[in-house]
């Protein structure tokens, strides 16, 4: 038995925030230190972070936490290794010769793949990916991020040429850099965090031939070695800082973590996490389960031996919503005090919000969906919007238990909960009277953490086995019973459907233009001759119909505005068309496309008059 003032060390590298906590053998944080860093967003549906902000925050955290566990009296040595868990498909790239991170990290929640998901999903095999990798093919995976910065980032791209380009997950990036980068080099990632890829097959745990070629990277990028989620040598030591030469033995994607933390070590076990987003991950045994209704099959962990596996529901905003309510609408200045705004209303006073911020994941998938509130009066004030927010994650994690239902089988009788959003008592009292199920929160919250901690701590010793964890955060929990009636709870939700299903299609009207004409720089522009005018894709569908009808057209590639390889049609229009008569030959288009094509032709011809006039006056 190892002596009870013996630590371990997980550093929780979340979305929004990095953390750093010293657990004892009774899985209690002695020391911890947090900070948040920058959330970068460049354009609407765009979120990237800083690959060295990341490593300098999980620094930070150490020295802190390090700093405040010896003004308690103990001393580093006894740390006896570390566990890391982290926000999982973040992609970051880096120059395997120099380790120089090549672009920002693109986010989870990012949506910029859009584009490049809608033409992977007509190629041949897309229909097979899910069977062999688990996960849908979306915005969502890392693959999909990679492929953009491969299409749009010149530095990535001739990285990629030369045969030097390294992608990693979160976990990868930390593990190389904390061992002190090129030096080193360990680079590895573990089952979880390289089953989020897209590359992994879930079954084997290894790269897949198919997989890779179908995204087209085999054999031409630097990809991390994967390994056990616990294991005492694969992931290096500290090379430098207060925990120098301690090593790191655990790894988990934070979802995977969450489960461990809440100790769902038998088949049938599920936890909820309410961070950033939210996660259900409901544990499935030694054998994946491929879902049929919208879910994920992913890795719930691997500590050598046989890797045992969850289905998952994945909700891209929980936590963020209410970060979006205090930070962009200044609703409030904590997210703490969301619960008081929305218990100062009695209900949602007929507010449905669909937070489809990243469109909606798990289990509907639908990524032509942007945020949208329906039902707002005269009547809603702020406490209506606090409260849909609220609702709008225990709905999806409803919608995501009947799935899981309907997959397994199986009727859960109880859900553990974690994660930022879960302190709130009104968001959980929700989540209990819409799925009709007693939710257990526990009184230590940081169970992700604790997750990384159980993993490094069973491969140094701490800990010999699950019987031992047993009784690790187990008191002073709080149980939420519901208190609704089932049909009102069915009524609620009925009226969520509707509000999903009304907020479909978004996506590619007006207010995606931006989006779009950032996107890939391979899009097609239109030059219309002798009018000096460059239209981009988010018109193309006017265009294909003027070409075809009104105007002769070629079509080359050219560098237009710094961008290379855009496509150009040229069209000859024989005279500037008036709206009707655009109209009669775009047929049943878009109005609010047929109204900006016929602006933009109004402008070039403003501009050629003026010229004219110009031409004219200095001639006199
Ligand atoms: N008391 C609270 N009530 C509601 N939401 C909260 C509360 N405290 C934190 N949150 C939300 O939880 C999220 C942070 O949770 P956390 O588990 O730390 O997430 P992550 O690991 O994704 O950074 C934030 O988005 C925040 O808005
Ligand atoms: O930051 P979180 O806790 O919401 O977790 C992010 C997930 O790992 C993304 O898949």
């Amino acid at each position: 038995m190892q002596p009870s003032n013996t630590f371990v060390g997980s550093i929780d590298q979340g979305t929004t925030s990095t953390r750093f906590l010293i657990f004892n053998r009774e899985g209690e944080p002695v020391a911890s230190h947090q900070v948040e860093f920058s959330q970068i967003y460049p354009n609407p549906g765009w979120h990237e972070h800083d690959p060295l902000e990341i490593v300098t925050s999980v620094e930070t955290c150490i020295e802190e936490a390090v700093r405040k566990f010896e003004a308690q009296g103990h001393t580093r040595s006894s740390i006896q290794s570390i566990g890391i868990t982290n926000q999982r498909e973040t992609t970051i790239v880096w120059d395997h010769e120099t380790g120089e991170p090549l672009y920002n990290a693109i986010v989870w929640t990012d949506t910029r793949s859009q584009a490049i998901v809608a033409e992977l999903k007509q190629k041949p095999g897309a229909a097979q990916l899910q069977t062999l990798c688990g996960l849908p093919l979306s915005t969502y995976s890392s693959a999909t991020k990679l492929l953009w910065m491969l299409a749009h980032v010149p530095r990535v791209k001739d990285a990629f040429d030369r045969g030097t380009l390294a992608f990693g997950t979160v976990d990868a990036w930390l593990v190389y850099r904390l061992n002190g980068g090129v030096a080193a080099n360990v680079f590895v990632s573990d089952s979880t965090n390289a089953s989020r890829t897209m590359f992994v097959n879930l079954e084997t745990l290894r790269y897949d031939e198919a997989l890779l070629d179908f995204f087209g990277i085999r054999g031409k990028v630097h990809l991390p070695r994967i390994v056990p989620s616990s294991d005492a040598t694969a992931y290096g030591v500290v090379a430098s800082g207060a925990l120098a030469r301690v090593p790191i033995m655990g790894c988990l994607g934070d979802q995977s973590a969450a489960l461990v933390g809440q100790k769902g070590f038998l088949s049938g076990m599920a936890k909820n996490t309410y961070g950033t987003g939210c996660f259900l991950l409901y544990n499935v045994g030694d054998k994946p389960v491929f879902s049929t209704h919208g879910l994920l099959a992913t890795v719930a962990y691997h500590f050598g031996g046989k890797p045992i596996y969850a289905l998952e529901g994945s909700i891209a905003v929980a936590g963020s919503g209410i970060k979006f309510l205090q930070n962009n609408l200044d609703f409030f200045q904590e997210s703490k005090d969301v619960n008081d705004l929305a218990c100062s209303v009695e209900d949602n006073g007929g507010c449905v919000f669909v937070t489809a911020f990243s469109g909606l994941f798990a289990p509907y998938w639908i990524d032509d969906a942007k945020g949208t509130i329906f039902g707002i009066t005269q009547y809603t004030q702020r406490g209506h919007i606090a409260r849909a927010t609220i609702e709008a994650t225990c709905f999806q994690t409803k919608a995501i238990l009947d799935a899981m239902e309907k997959d397994s089988g199986h009727t859960l009788s109880e859900l553990a909960v974690d994660g930022g959003m879960s302190n709130s008592d009104l968001a959980m009292q929700t989540q209990a009277d819409l799925i009709s199920i007693p939710i257990y929160r526990p009184k230590m919250r940081e169970t992700t953490a604790l997750g990384a901690a159980i993993a490094a701590g069973l491969a140094v010793g701490l800990w010999h086995n699950f019987a031992e964890l047993r009784d690790l955060n187990r008191s002073g929990g709080a149980v939420f019973e519901p208190q609704v009636p089932r049909q009102e709870s069915a009524k609620k939700f009925g009226q969520w459907e509707k509000a999903v299903k009304m907020s479909r299609g978004w996506v590619g009207s007006q207010s995606a233009k931006k989006e779009d004409t950032d996107g890939p720089n391979n899009e097609t522009y239109v030059l219309v001759k002798d009018h000096d005018l460059l239209l981009p894709k988010a018109t193309q569908v006017l265009h294909n119909s003027l070409i075809s009808d009104v105007a002769k057209s070629s079509t080359y590639t050219t560098t237009v505005k710094g961008r290379t390889h855009i496509s150009v049609k040229e069209i000859e229009v024989p005279s500037l068309p008036t709206q009707t008569a655009l109209g009669s030959v775009l047929g049943d288009l878009d109005d609010a496309d047929e109204e900006d094509l016929f602006l933009e032709l109004r402008k070039v011809e403003i501009l050629q008059r003026l010229r004219k006039l110009r031409k004219q006056s200095n001639c006199n």
